[in-house]
């Protein structure tokens, strides 16, 4: 595709973003059904579980953890917050990256309670729910910046943002495909934030699967690359990294709550050669 055509997609997705509502965009995802810690098939739960697992069992490790495309959640970085010492969360839009500075500064006015999620990752580690407020404050210590992002730049983050090794790990969660006009851009951006990451530094990746669209507020309709397995896992080897393992969530159809057309998630666990 020439560059032109390139250009006039990314610029139409930004144009999408313009409108993301991120306390609506809270409210569609992660409130009951979609999170629902009492419901064993409910996404965010099993979300939760791939990362617990993806950070504790034992190949991950270094001092710094980048989230690309935190937009306004936290979920994502809730074990991993145990494991490194620095994080960074990112976003492109200052909109996401006020939630989050909110949540940081913890002066209550939120949009949502993370509470839940964090006495839920509590559980997954073996401690009492209570020891939440722990969490909190050590996921509070660690968060170190919260910078803006652009995936489709081939430097996605200003250059003096990472030591010149790069970063230990990199979280990315239902970004690139929700913010990519085509599959080969898709793989492009993967292969921008590849570069971020220190050659044998992990990629843990949540993304959905059979997605066309989503709302990113009420009547925000957000193109979305419909992706499957096979498409994940040429773009992450065409990208440069080693698949590790692939799990795959199916949605029953009570998670279909009329936000977008996603049919599954897919966590994968990658390794940059
Ligand atoms: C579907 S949301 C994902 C939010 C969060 N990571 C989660 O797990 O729910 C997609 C995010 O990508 C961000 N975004 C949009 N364009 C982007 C770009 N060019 N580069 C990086 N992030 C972008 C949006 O601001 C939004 O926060
Ligand atoms: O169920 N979930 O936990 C959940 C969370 C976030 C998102 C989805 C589903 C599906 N749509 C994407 C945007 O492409 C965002």
């Amino acid at each position: 595709m020439e560059e032109k055509a390139k250009e006039n997609g990314i610029a139409a997705m930004a144009a999408c973003y313009q409108k993301f509502d991120p306390a609506a965009y809270l409210q569609y995802n992660y409130t009951p059904p979609r999170a629902d810690f009492a419901r064993k098939d409910s996404i965010v739960p099993w979300k939760l579980a791939c990362l617990h697992r993806a950070f504790t069992e034992g190949d991950v490790s270094g001092e710094l953890l980048v989230d690309i495309g935190s937009g306004p959640t936290l979920y994502q970085v809730m074990s991993g917050c145990e494991v490194f010492n620095k994080l960074i969360l990112t976003d492109f839009l200052e909109v996401n990256r006020q939630e989050l500075r909110c949540w940081l500064q913890n002066e209550g006015g939120c949009s949502l309670d993370w509470t839940p999620y964090l006495e839920h990752v509590c559980k997954l580690e073996g401690k009492r729910p209570s020891a939440w407020k722990e969490k909190a404050g050590r996921l509070r210590h660690v968060i170190s910046d919260i910078l803006p992002v652009d995936v489709h730049c081939s430097q996605p983050l200003a250059p003096e943002t990472l030591p010149l090794a790069g970063a230990d790990c990199l979280v990315s969660c239902f970004c690139l495909e929700s913010v990519s006009p085509d599959l080969p851009a898709f793989t492009r951006a993967l292969g921008h934030i590849g570069k971020l990451l220190r050659p044998g530094g992990h990629l843990l990746l949540i993304g959905a699967l059979g997605e066309s669209y989503y709302f990113g507020g009420p009547g925000v309709r957000i193109p979305v690359v419909p992706l499957n397995e096979a498409q994940v896992c040429d773009s992450l080897k065409e990208s440069g990294y080693t698949l590790i393992r692939l799990e795959v969530y199916t949605l029953p159809q009570d998670m279909q709550v009329g936000v977008d057309d996603v049919t599954g998630v897919f966590f994968a666990k990658a390794k940059k050669e």
